[in-house]
Order: structure tokens, then C-alpha cells, then sequence
């Protein structure tokens, strides 16, 4: 971009929507794990928190970036920490805000997370279509929002006392209640959006007591606004930001949107309203610029453009996104150059990695430097300079393998059909798990000490037959039908995959917090997918010479190796899905030729994926469908194939799920009271399911009793014939006390009903 342009500009300022919280060591995690086991105090965690808020704001100052964020910290989750600002805590918890000290208050904070005897913890979903959870508020009209903390307001004075003059992050209101479900004492039909003209009272006492600590700009995230839920809501939007604008003492006040565009409409009630500035994701879909012209440009409403992506590591072609940005100026007279959405879903920094291949490295950047190009951006622009930067321009490097191409090419339509008779477990109420078992510390500590070349290979696989021999003797006393190997090997079930697949590449430190303490390292596929060698037939056969039971061997499918990475961008989604099919599908045929006669075939991120907005939903669910059944398909009709899925909210993309035509499909539904299982019966679905009998996210054993009790509920509407017998997810993160216990009890219930079916 020529200076001549841009020198008209007074001043363009540079911000990110929010950063990661974790560390650039996983602090957090540490410390919270080390507070939960009693081995780090209160205040040690405390400390730990504000080393880590600070660390942060000192990248994003050293980073340029004008604007700083604050309040973008969370010991678990900004959703549950809303609910507790708002004192919007169910009845089976007392409220953090009103414990007599520090200890006390993290404890009831924590019981919110995950639970405590007695007391099962909020929901955890999945925000938005991101691999991050977030807690589900539960509301009802017994609940009185009232502004009862005051950490938004703490952290800013935090920052300032550290020379920060920031920015607070709140969800906004909207997105707030639209993302709360109603508790189940509230009455039929009651919608948490009742209590909108509560909440918003709360909210504007919170933004005069930022006022009156020294804020003078506000952030409030209203991404609900990106889905078609929220795109309805224009007469909600338009009534909080009136009010909120009516507050005499406050910030001024940032609408932030992202996820995706907010629509015409949203904008032009923003441009409206009372509302400083506005945050629009320009990364992930076209239409935000379509939108600013259609309303004709904010004109003194501040635009604050999110151009850098924050959802993916690829750097910002920095010239592209200059010449993007001039045509954006003209429709706005106030201009901030920031991220797409929160840093928060990718690592902190590039040069924590040492073992990339340069020319990818070369590619890619993480939260620091992301800031530093958004501060580059808002220099180049108000600076009018042209934005010098090694690198800049040159074209991000494609790996092309014409092998995969053509094979693709070659394949015809039987490839993704199988023939409609197929052989059937021939028997009700089939016990099975979902794959893994417990990874325990010891195997956690294995890995890592053969990772650093501190133990051979030959004693750490040692390790990993005798964990092998350990899961099957269980299974096998237990009583289960369909074994699993327990997948002891594995780091992570997508990582473990594109460590051995060609055009993935892998981090060392790459964290990304997926929910509270726990984190994953989503790999990085840059080129054509392939399978040099079979990545899991070894375990499995081993596993299975140890038993006469079935072993299920156990893959990850396509969407969710897609959905937990960070993806390519040069070619659609669907063609990517295609070649890791094709890799799955030689690995398929492998196990099978090993003489595996159960093979399920992840797909937990299959409803994270839809897209937010219904007009793109159809053409997701084909390319997904398709490329499971790519990947499945190759096999005889006596190889049982399963799938698996966690998560409820499965209304949407039931047909797909039907589409996969899986001889099996488990799915959560302990915690969402066998709704599946009973729309799946309503629509005649003629394969079997597995409806998740207990909830594997918590300690909690069930008892044989209630099992049974689901069980039967499942009984009522399916075939016992085509009822599988499970828990809703895998059990990586679980005891072995608990695991052994509660399997036991499922088996115990399966016998009853089954005993009683005759
Ligand atoms: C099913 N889920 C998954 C999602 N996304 C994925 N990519 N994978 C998933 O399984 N999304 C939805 C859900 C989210 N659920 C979870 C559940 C559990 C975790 C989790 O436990 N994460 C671990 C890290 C897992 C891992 O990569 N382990 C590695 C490295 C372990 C490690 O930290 N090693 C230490 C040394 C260990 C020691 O000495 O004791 C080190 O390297 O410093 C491994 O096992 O080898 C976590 O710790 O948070 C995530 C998402
Ligand atoms: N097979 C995996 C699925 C988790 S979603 C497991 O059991 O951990
Ligand atoms: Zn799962």
C-alpha cells in the first residue's frame, strides 16, 4: 500500500480481543493441579495467576500493541466467571462471593467446575465451533442477577498498578443468557433471555464501577451474534446497548462480534446505538465488509477490524491484508486494527518451538506473534509506511503430493457405499467401552522420559504390552463383550495420528487450553495427507493375541482431525477430509487384513464443526459423511464398523449421523436423558447405538441402579438387539478405582435387563 493512501489516515490503532491464559509453560495447569491435590496453597495459586496476567501484558506492550486487554484471565472458564460476578449460582452451591476468605471462595469456584460430593458440576460445552469449553450457567426465575465481585474491575487496577492502562473483556449480556440453559426447577418453556433486564442492571452498575476505577473503554463479546439465534435477536441487542449507553459514568463501550459475520442488520443496530465501537471478524467469512457497505460505513462509531486470524497459525499476509484494510477505511472514521477473535485458541509463542521445518516455521505464527502483526498493521497504517518485514509477501509454501491426488481421482462412487445386509453382534445390550482407560501418571512420565531419549524404546513399549496385558485381564474379569486396547500408547487421539501422517506436522509446546487445566497441542497440517506406514495395527494385534473377545481397533476420523488442528487454507475443507479419509481408509484395510473384526472410527467433533449458520450446515454434512464413509467403507460386511461421538446437541446433525452408516454409534447421553436414543427410535434407524449409560467428565461411580435405569429408558425406544452398552466417552482422564468400579456396575446392569428381556 503506497503512504499516499494511508496518510490521510490521523491514526489507526492497533489491540487483540484476548490472550492466552495458560502460560508459556502451562503454569496454570500446574498450579491449579498441584491446588486441587493439596500441594499448592491459595495463595501460591494467586500468585501464579497474577505472574502469569502480568507475563501477559508485558508480551502484548513488548509486542506494540496499543490497545491492552485485561480481565481475559479465568482460573477455569470467563463464562463461569460471569455467572459468579452475577451471583448467577445454582442452588446446589453456595456462592463464591459470599465466602468469608480466599480459600473458601476458590473452593465453591471450583465446586462450580467440577463438582463436589453431592453437588455435579455446570454442563461443559463446546464454545461455539472451537475446540474450548466453556460452563453452562443453569437459570431460572429463582435467580436475581446482582453485580456481587468485582474481578473485572480488580484485574484492571492490577494492570494499572503495573503501568497498563487497559481495556476490560466482558461477555456481553446477550451472548451471556444465550449461551445459559434454563435450571431444571424453572418452569416449562421459561428461556434464561427473561432475565435480560436484570442482568442488564448488573451490568450497568459493573461498567460505573469501572468508570469510577479509571476505565475509559469497555470490551463486551457478543459472538452469539455471528449464529442465526443471535442474528434474531435485534431487538434485544438493540434494548441492552440503549441501556447500557443510558449509563451517565461509564466506559465507553466495545461491541465485540466474531465467529463469523453478524449480518447487515446486528450492524446497523450497533451503528444506531449508544456503542463506541464495534468489533467485526473479517477473517473467517466474507460478508463483514459486504455488511459495513450495505449500512454505509459506521461513519463515527469505531470500527475495530479483526483481519488478523485468531483461530489458526498461519501468519497474516501482510500486504493482502494492508490493501483489505484501505478499502475498509472508507467505511468507518475510527479504525483498530486487531485479531479475528481471543488469542486464547492458539499457542503463545513461536519461538518456543525449535523442531520445525524452517520453511513451514516460516508460515506460521503464534499469539505473540500475531500481536506484532497487528501492531505492525496499525503502524503501517497510521504511519503511512510501508510495512517492512522479512518474509512478508512471499506466497505461505504448498506440499503437494501428486500420489494422493491421483489416487483420489481414481476412486469411483462404490468407494463411500457399503452393501445394505451386514452381520450383527448377535446379542442385546453388548457391552463396550469407548477406547481409552486411564493414562496414568507413570505412563504420562514414560512418554515423556522417551521423548527426551531418557528411556529406549524397546523398555518404554515394554511398558506400554504390560499396560495392554493390565486392560485386557480387566475387561476380561469384568465381564465386557467388545474389548479395547486402552490406548496407553497415545498422547492424544489426534496427535498420535499426524505424528505418523505425512503433511502434518507436530509442536513441541504448542498448548492450547481446551477446558480448565487441561490443554491439547492441535498439529499443524500444511500438505497433502498420506499414511506412509500402519500407524496402530501393532497394539491392536497385540491386544488381541492377549484375548479370544473381540478387540475394536481404534482410529480418528477425518472431521475431528480436521477439527482439532490447525488446517490448511489454501484448498477447502472438503478436499483435506478427503485425503486423511483415503490415509484412515488403508489403515482400515490393515486392521482388517490383521484380522480385526471391530473398528471404530472416532468422530467426536462431527457436531463442533457445523458450521454456526443453518445455509452452510448441508454442504458441511456432506464432505463429513463423505469422508467417513471414504475412510470406512473398504471393509466386508462382517467387519463391524463403529463411530463415536461426545458431546449432546445432536438434533442438528442427526442426519448425518445416520448418513455415516456405521454399524455402531456411541454417543453421550447420560447427561442428556437418552433424547437420542429416542429420536433415533421415532426415525426407524436401523443400525445399533450406544447411548452413553454414565457421564465419564466426573468422578462420580453410578450405581448398577441407575444404569439399569437408563438402560431400560434406551429400551423403550430401540431394539435391544441394536443397543450397545457404554460409557459416553472415553476414560483417559479417570482413575482406575473408579473406572474398575463403575464398568463393573454397567456390566451388572446390562445382565439384569438383559436377564429380564429373556
Ligand atoms: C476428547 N477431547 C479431546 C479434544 N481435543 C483433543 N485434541 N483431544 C481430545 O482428547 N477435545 C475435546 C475433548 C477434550 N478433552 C480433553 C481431555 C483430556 C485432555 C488432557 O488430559 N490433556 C493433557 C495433555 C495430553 C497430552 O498431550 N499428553 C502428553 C503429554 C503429557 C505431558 O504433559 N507430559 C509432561 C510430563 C509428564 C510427567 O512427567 O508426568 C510434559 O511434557 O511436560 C502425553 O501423554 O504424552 C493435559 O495435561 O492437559 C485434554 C482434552
Ligand atoms: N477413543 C477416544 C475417544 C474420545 S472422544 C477415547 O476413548 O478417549
Ligand atoms: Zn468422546
Amino acid at each position: 500500500m503506497s503512504s499516499n493512501t494511508t496518510s490521510s489516515v490521523p491514526s489507526v490503532r492497533s489491540t487483540v480481543h484476548g490472550y492466552p491464559r495458560i502460560g508459556p509453560r502451562r503454569e496454570l495447569k500446574r498450579a491449579e493441579e498441584g491446588y486441587w491435590d493439596g500441594t499448592v496453597t491459595a495463595r501460591e495459586l494467586d500468585a501464579v495467576a497474577a505472574d502469569l496476567r502480568a507475563g501477559a501484558l508485558d508480551q502484548l506492550r513488548e509486542a506494540g500493541v496499543d490497545d491492552l486487554p485485561s480481565n481475559t484471565f479465568s482460573f477455569y472458564d470467563g463464562v463461569l466467571d460471569t455467572a459468579v460476578l452475577f451471583d448467577l449460582v445454582p442452588s446446589r452451591f453456595t456462592s463464591p462471593a459470599a465466602a468469608e476468605d480466599r480459600q473458601e471462595y476458590l473452593r465453591r469456584y471450583f465446586a462450580m467446575a467440577r463438582g463436589e460430593q453431592g453437588a455435579p458440576p455446570l454442563e461443559m460445552t463446546k464454545w461455539f465451533d472451537t475446540n474450548y469449553h466453556y460452563l453452562v450457567p443453569e437459570l431460572s426465575p429463582n435467580v436475581r442477577p446482582r453485580l456481587v465481585g468485582d474481578k473485572p474491575v480488580a484485574e484492571f487496577r492490577e494492570a494499572r498498578a503495573a503501568g497498563h492502562h487497559t481495556r476490560p473483556v466482558l461477555i456481553g449480556p446477550l451472548t451471556f443468557l444465550l449461551l445459559s440453559k434454563a435450571a431444571e426447577e424453572a418452569p416449562e418453556g421459561w428461556q434464561p433471555l427473561e432475565l435480560l433486564d436484570q442482568l442488564v442492571e448488573a451490568y450497568t452498575q459493573l461498567l460505573g464501577d469501572l468508570a469510577a476505577a479509571g476505565a475509559t473503554e469497555v470490551q463486551l463479546d457478543e459472538p452469539i451474534l455471528a449464529t442465526d439465534e443471535g442474528r434474531a435477536r435485534s431487538a434485544e441487542l438493540e434494548r441492552v446497548y440503549r441501556n447500557l449507553g443510558g449509563v451517565t459514568e461509564r466506559p465507553s463501550m466495545l461491541v465485540s462480534t466474531y465467529f463469523g459475520s453478524i449480518g447487515a442488520e446486528a450492524l446497523r443496530v450497533l451503528k444506531g446505538s449508544p456503542v463506541e465501537a464495534v468489533g467485526l471478524d473479517l477473517v473467517t467469512d466474507d460478508e463483514g465488509v459486504e455488511d459495513l457497505v450495505k449500512v454505509s460505513g459506521l461513519g463515527s462509531t469505531r470500527l475495530v477490524a479483526g483481519v488478523v486470524e485468531g483461530r489458526n497459525v498461519w501468519r497474516t499476509d501482510v500486504p493482502a491484508t494492508l490493501a483489505r484494510l484501505g478499502t475498509v477505511l472508507g467505511l468507518t472514521d475510527e479504525l483498530t486494527v486487531s485479531t479475528s477473535c481471543s488469542l486464547l485458541h492458539v499457542p503463545i509463542d513461536l519461538d518456543a518451538e525449535n523442531g520445525l521445518d524452517p520453511k513451514l516455521r516460516g508460515a506460521l505464527a503464534f499469539a505473540k506473534q500475531k500481536a506484532e502483526e497487528a501492531a505492525l498493521l496499525g503502524r503501517a497504517l497510521s504511519q503511512g509506511t510501508d510495512a517492512e518485514k522479512p518474509g512478508d509477501g512471499a506466497e505461505i509454501p504448498t506440499f503437494t503430493d501428486t500420489r494422493v491426488r491421483a489416487r483420489l481421482e481414481a476412486l469411483g462412487p462404490d468407494a463411500t457405499r457399503r452393501p445394505e445386509e451386514r452381520g450383527t453382534s448377535g446379542r442385546s445390550l453388548t457391552t463396550t467401552t469407548i477406547g481409552s482407560f486411564p493414562q496414568t501418571p507413570e505412563l504420562r512420565r514414560a512418554r515423556a522420559a522417551h521423548r527426551r531419549g531418557e528411556l529406549p524404546t524397546e523398555e518404554y513399549e515394554a511398558l506400554l504390552r504390560k499396560e495392554i496385558d493390565r486392560v485386557i485381564a480387566l475387561q476380561e474379569e469384568i465381564g465386557l463383550d467388545v474389548l479395547v486396547h486402552g490406548e496407553p500408547e497415545r498422547n492424544d487421539m489426534v496427535q498420535y495420528f499426524a505424528e505418523q501422517l505425512e503433511g502434518y506436522a507436530t509442536t513441541q509446546n504448542g498448548w492450547v487450553q481446551s477446558y480448565g487445566s487441561r490443554c491439547v497441542r492441535p498439529p499443524i497440517l500444511y500438505g497433502d495427507v498420506s499414511r506412509p506406514e500402519p500407524m496402530t495395527v501393532e497394539w491392536i494385534t497385540y491386544a488381541q493375541s492377549r484375548t479370544d473377545k473381540p478387540v475394536k481397533g481404534m482410529l480418528t476420523g477425518p472431521v475431528t482431525m480436521l477439527a482439532w488442528s490447525f488446517v490448511r487454507t489454501d484448498q477447502p475443507l472438503a478436499d483435506t477430509a478427503r485425503q486423511v479419509g483415503l490415509a484412515l481408509r488403508d489403515e482400515v484395510a490393515d486392521l482388517e487384513r490383521a484380522g480385526i473384526r471391530h473398528i471404530q472410527v472416532d468422530e467426536a467433533a462431527l457436531r463442533e464443526l457445523l458450521p454456526l449458520r443453518e445455509e452452510q450446515q448441508q454442504a458441511y454434512l456432506d464432505w463429513a459423511v463423505e469422508s467417513f464413509r471414504l475412510a470406512t467403507s473398504g471393509v466386508a460386511p462382517t467387519t463391524t464398523i463403529h463411530t463415536h461421538m461426545c458431546y449432546s446437541e445432536f438434533g442438528t446433525v442427526v442426519d448425518g449421523i445416520e448418513a455415516l452408516d456405521a454399524d455402531v454409534t456411541s454417543v453421550e447421553a447420560a447427561r442428556s436423558r437418552m433424547e437420542l436414543v429416542r429420536d433415533l427410535g421415532e426415525r426407524g434407524y436401523r443400525r445399533s447405538i450406544g447411548p452413553g449409560v454414565y457421564d465419564i467428565h466426573s468422578p462420580r461411580v453410578p450405581s448398577a441402579d441407575e444404569v439399569e435405569a437408563s438402560l431400560r429408558l434406551a429400551v423403550d425406544h430401540v431394539d435391544a438387539g441394536h443397543l450397545w452398552v457404554n460409557p459416553d466417552c472415553g476414560l483417559k482422564t479417570r482413575g482406575y478405582t473408579e473406572v474398575e468400579q463403575s464398568l463393573r456396575n454397567m456390566v451388572e446392569a446390562a445382565r439384569r435387563v438383559r436377564a429380564d428381556l429373556g
